[in-house]
């Protein structure tokens, strides 16, 4: 049981969580200073009532938009040997002494707790109250995963992550290995990610990773009118051995060596999940209104990306016209769709092929609409414009090769390949050039603010796609 001391601790939880959090990869206002408030906070039982264990909710203050932020550290009465590069700092605790703070996904205890949490083994406690268990914070086991893990080792996924991923080796007879998503940012309602790989493991979809489970949880709002609910972790089946198709699309564009087949499986692949998806979750006709919408939500876009790249303006006329085109064309119905498909985000697995992973959607989207559905267009046009990116990148990186004609060729069995198993994406030819200069627009605001390095390559694609559409 958690005992809550009434102590005082120096530096407190704030002021070591500030100088700790600026420079974490996930920390959205890279080189600014945090202005952290504490929300709230939950706890775990350490079995052996060694390590505290407690997971604070943060909301920053320091940019335009407040954001909440997940916290998990352990607090523990010796440093924890190898773990010195997940140090958050140390402090003096006026009941237990000196005490060493931890990044908690780096610390054994946590995580054994923490997927016994997800599985449902064990209860979340309250943050400050003594041996009370906070109702709010449940472990939601998923009933297509049989087996209840036991931590053997884990490790922490190194990488350009916007969470914090674990992975876990089971002790042998307790199943496969695991990957623990513990989500850095927290926004309340369900996670895109969450719902729509648990739909289709549900289905025992091979396209997918294995669902495990996830966790509820929930954090006071900033008003103080109550607690916002939403789902902070997310546990699936970890793939061993899969590399990404990003990885094998540029080797293989840089070679010379033909990707039409492993793109033609890509896009069989796509059209079952969209099957799958639209099978076991709701669909929308596309009706008038519906259409109006859509098409008025690419107009913001756009307006949005020309205001950041004031270079887009001079093609203003020639986008509008993109997207006069798409409000008159015959939609296929909306479903629920991945939302930010591009080739990093398709594993290539041993034994087993493409397979699809963080259904999140786009990240400068509000979670209201990636909670939506929407065309499957837009995952089409999310791996031609991936393929388009390996193409610029062999440009760069390999001068001399023009990998237009793979790239090319990729795209085409690609879409060969959508339409043997769904409809063929280029009946509906007006649509999908809206979603894919919607796409590149996207881009060009997303690496306006991420990687400006990278921006020439989607500002191209625009120039090129208003240039060959039909006036
Ligand atoms: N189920 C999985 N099996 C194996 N590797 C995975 C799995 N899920 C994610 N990964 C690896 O972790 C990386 C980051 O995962 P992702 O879901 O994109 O996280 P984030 O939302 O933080 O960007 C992926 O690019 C992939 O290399
Ligand atoms: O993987 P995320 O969900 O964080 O997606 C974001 O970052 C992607 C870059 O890592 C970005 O994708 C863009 O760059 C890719 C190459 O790195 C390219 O394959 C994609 O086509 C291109 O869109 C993605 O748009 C963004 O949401």
């Amino acid at each position: 049981m958690a005992t809550i001391h009434d102590a005082v601790l120096h530096p407190d939880k704030v002021e070591l969580v500030t100088a700790w959090m600026g420079g974490q990869r996930w920390y959205v206002g890279a080189g600014r200073r945090p202005r952290l408030t504490r929300l709230d906070s939950w706890r775990l039982d350490d079995p052996a009532g060694e390590v505290g264990i407690e997971t604070i909710a943060f909301l920053d203050e320091s940019g335009t938009t407040p954001v909440v932020y997940q916290v998990p550290l352990t607090y523990r009465g010796a440093p924890l040997e190898g773990a010195e590069v997940a140090l958050v700092g140390e402090m003096e605790h006026s009941v237990l002494g000196h005490r060493w703070v931890y990044d908690a996904p780096h610390d054994p205890v946590y995580v054994a707790q923490l997927l016994r949490l997800v599985r449902g083994q064990v209860a979340a406690q309250a943050g400050s109250v003594s041996d009370t268990v906070d109702p709010d914070v449940v472990g939601a086991p998923h009933p297509a995963w049989q087996d209840d893990p036991v931590v053997a080792t884990s490790r922490v996924l190194v990488g350009e992550q916007s969470n914090t991923s674990i992975i876990v080796t089971p002790e042998p007879g307790t199943g496969a290995p695991v990957i623990i998503k513990v989500f850095r940012t927290l926004s309340p309602g369900e996670n895109p990610d969450i719902t729509l790989q648990g739909a289709l493991a549900a289905s025992h979809s091979p396209f997918v990773p294995a669902s495990v489970g996830h966790v509820a949880g929930a954090w006071q709002r900033p008003d103080g009118s109550g607690r916002d609910l939403g789902q902070v972790v997310f546990a699936q089946e970890y793939l061993e051995g899969a590399t990404d198709a990003w990885r094998v699309a540029l080797r293989q564009a840089a070679e010379g060596e033909d990707f039409s087949p492993r793109a033609r499986e890509l896009g069989r692949v796509l059209a079952r999940v969209h099957e799958d998806l639209a099978r076991a979750l709701p669909c929308v006709p596309a009706d008038r209104d519906v259409v109006e919408q859509h098409v008025g939500s690419m107009r913001r876009r756009s307006a949005r990306a020309m205001s950041e790249v004031p270079a887009l303006a001079a093609h203003q006329a020639a986008v509008e016209h993109v997207l006069d085109r798409a409000l008159e064309a015959d939609w296929p119905a909306l479903q629920r769709i991945h939302g930010d498909l591009h080739l990093g985000q398709v594993l290539d697995v041993p034994d087993r092929g493409w397979v699809l992973i963080d259904f999140e959607g786009e990240p400068l989207r509000p979670l209201a609409e990636r909670n939506d559905v929407d065309s499957p267009l837009r995952d089409v046009a999310g791996v031609l414009r991936s393929i388009d990116y390996v193409v610029g990148t062999v440009a760069r990186t390999h001068p001399g090769v023009d990998a237009g004609p793979w790239g090319r060729a990729a795209q085409t069995a690609f879409l060969d390949g959508y339409a043997e198993v769904g409809t063929d994406p280029r009946t509906h030819g007006a649509l999908l050039t809206a979603h894919v200069l919607d796409k590149a627009l996207y881009e060009v605001v997303y690496e306006a603010h991420h990687r400006p390095g990278w921006l020439a390559l989607p500002t191209a694609a625009v120039e090129a796609l208003v240039r060959e559409v039909p006036s």
